[in-house]
């Protein structure tokens, strides 16, 4: 998978990014694991986990299939440092154009933070793959803003429950990034919820 719009593809495809936050890259891949056997297929890694970049390249080694990506992404040189290591999507709470056009400038899909309509629309003027609304507002949220922006890749995260995942697609957000509740979600639900997705 080389084009990022293929990356971006296979990320919205499932309609989950699994957020892992661990304290090390050995527990960080220990977690990723059975939720990439559970049939998840896009992970993200913060960068504020230690030893992040280290997972991500254990992951990227280990399941090439899986597409994986680097989170908490704020300035270009933890973006290039991420692409380096393997990351093929990145992602930041806020706008940085220079996270933007760094992940580009390696392939990467990039999807910068926005918490407005007007911060989506700079995001996206910026070039933006697709736009993480953060922290997540509601569905009709959501649905309002699409009503004046249908073109508008969202991504509600941040306090998103795995079980309304559901809700916020109907609702027309391109996925979710969902990251403690899941690691709190007995692995038997998390296939349920990807059926749902
Ligand atoms: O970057 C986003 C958050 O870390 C994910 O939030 P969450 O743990 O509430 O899903």
């Amino acid at each position: 998978m080389s084009y990022r719009y293929e990356i971006t593809q296979a990320v919205v495809r499932q309609g989950i990014i699994a957020i892992v936050r661990t304290a090390s890259a050995a527990t960080a891949v220990e977690a990723a694991v059975p939720l990439l056997d559970a049939g998840l297929t896009s992970l993200e890694l913060p960068l504020t986990n230690p030893g992040a970049l280290e997972a991500i390249r254990q992951l990227r080694a280990d399941h090439p299939s899986a597409v994986i990506g680097a989170g908490s992404v704020l300035d270009e040189a933890s973006a290039v440092a991420a692409v380096r290591a393997g990351a093929q999507f990145l992602v930041a709470p806020n706008l940085n154009v220079a996270v933007i056009q760094a992940g580009h400038r390696y392939g990467a899909a990039v999807l910068p933070g926005a918490g407005s309509v007007s911060e989506v629309v700079q995001a996206l003027e910026a070039g933006a793959d697709a736009v993480k609304v953060f922290p997540a507002p509601t569905p009709q949220w959501v649905r309002d803003v699409l009503a004046v922006l249908p073109y508008a890749p969202l991504v509600p995260t941040g306090g998103v429950a795995p079980a309304d995942v559901p809700k916020w697609l109907e609702a027309g957000a391109v996925a979710c990034g969902v990251g403690s509740a899941l690691a709190r979600t007995p692995i038997d639900d998390v296939k349920a919820l990807i059926r749902a997705a």
